[in-house]
């Protein structure tokens, strides 16, 4: 099997042999083959911390792994929801300030009624769940470039630390947005339906996108374009094809760990038979971000919250893998360009909390090393503001 060619790729077509290439070993294949107790390269936890944790629960050590597992669900808070319907009317000024209130507060929301066809939504989940559907020796046609931020198909992120903890995640991820930077060898073939509704679904979430950033803005400034204008034209668009497997031990690892969204803004798309797997960090909580058929999981990202000058939060959030079922999500991030200079707009901010920082910095640095919580936000706080010492929790 290679990589089948796509209309106008951009970059020349690699041909890889089936599974030659992999950076890292699909967590597909782990459990393909019935592995019982997860590899030690995958855990958080580790297998004293474990024992201990659960001869303090409970004498039976499968009922504690349970007690484990439900405190990592949360209790019963949810994130915001907000009814998009008629936001270009009558409904505009009560939305514009739900939204604003859930950027401050939360960081994260869900909308509804928000202008893209539930079918087009419907049809781009079902051509991921075919794609990851396929048998692993055609998913390896398309296996990103190990070594570099690459776009295709993988299981780890981190380009930098060797020995970083893996997630129990295998992913393919499309650079989509503007067109030029697309690379048509990394979009899979199959199912047939795949580029066309990848392609329909970038322009619809982008559109959306932007009208999003125009109501936060307006929450900022009473007017939008505040935000659209510094992320600047035109902005980048990426998405992941996320695939948490079921998992033997969800209790010991992270489907995704900890970590904020680096770019501006960012639509997930939930499988929604799935079990929750999405958790938002609120204050000392992590609050599951549960499916809601037809709706978007909108969060704040990094760059949002840098322009804002901490004003709109980029919220910590994880993904833990569930024992019995597998999930999908597709998130699209809507980014500034590389060369983009990102620091608080001077009408926003009398005191600057962050330095400027070049996108293209930001984004690497999260390719080297990996998700880590919000360490990078925080280590562009200005030394000399009151923030600095000691470092804001988000
Ligand atoms: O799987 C999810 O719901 C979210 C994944 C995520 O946080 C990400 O891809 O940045
Ligand atoms: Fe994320």
């Amino acid at each position: 099997m290679v990589a089948v060619r796509g209309p106008a790729p951009t970059a020349p077509i690699r041909i890889v042999a089936p599974g030659r290439e992999w950076g890292v070993e699909p967590v597909e294949l782990l459990v393909e083959r019935g592995v019982e107790k997860v590899p030690s390269t995958y855990r958080r936890v580790s297998v004293e911390e474990e024992e201990e944790l659960m001869a303090l629960n409970d004498n039976s050590i499968a009922a504690a792994a349970e007690v484990e597992e439900e405190d990592r669900i949360g209790s019963g808070m949810d994130i915001p929801l907000i009814d998009l319907k008629e936001w270009d009317e009558s409904h505009r000024e009560e939305i514009v300030s739900k939204v604003r209130e859930a950027c401050e507060e939360w960081g994260f929301f869900r909308i509804v009624n928000h202008g893209v066809d539930v079918h087009l939504m419907q049809r781009m989940m079902q051509v991921a769940k075919e794609f990851i559907g396929l048998p692993i020796e055609e998913k390896a046609a398309y296996v990103g470039r190990p070594g570099m931020i690459s776009q295709g198909y993988g299981s780890k992120y981190t380009i930098g630390a060797e020995d970083a903890v893996r997630d129990w995640r295998d992913y393919l991820f499309l650079w989509l947005q503007p067109e030029e930077v697309r690379d048509y060898a990394y979009w899979p073939s199959k199912p047939e339906a795949f580029r066309e509704t990848m392609d329909q679904y970038s322009r619809e979430v982008q559109e959306l996108a932007r009208k999003v950033l125009g109501l936060m803005s307006e929450g900022l400034a009473q007017r939008t374009g505040l935000l659209e204008e510094a992320i600047g034209e035109p902005p980048y668009q990426k998405v992941l094809i996320n695939y948490y497997p079921a998992c033997p031990q969800p209790q010991v690892v992270d489907g995704f760990h900890q970590h904020s969204d680096i770019g501006a803004l960012t639509m997930v798309l939930q499988e929604d038979e799935a079990p929750v797997g999405l958790q938002v960090r609120y204050h000392n909580h992590w609050v599951p971000a549960r499916p809601l058929p037809a709706s978007f999981v909108v969060n704040v990202a990094d760059q949002v919250e840098i322009l804002t000058n901490g004003r709109y939060k980029s919220i910590e959030h994880r993904v833990v893998p569930n024992r019995h079922r597998s999930r999908l999500s597709i998130p699209v991030f809507y980014d500034a360009a590389p060369d983009v200079m990102i620091s608080p707009v001077k009408e926003l901010a009398q005191i600057p909390i962050y330095k400027q920082v070049k996108f293209d910095d930001h984004e690497h640095a999260f390719y080297e090393y990996g998700a880590n919580g919000k360490n990078m936000v925080q280590s562009y706080i200005l030394s000399n503001h009151p923030l600095a010492q000691p470092l804001s929790a988000s």
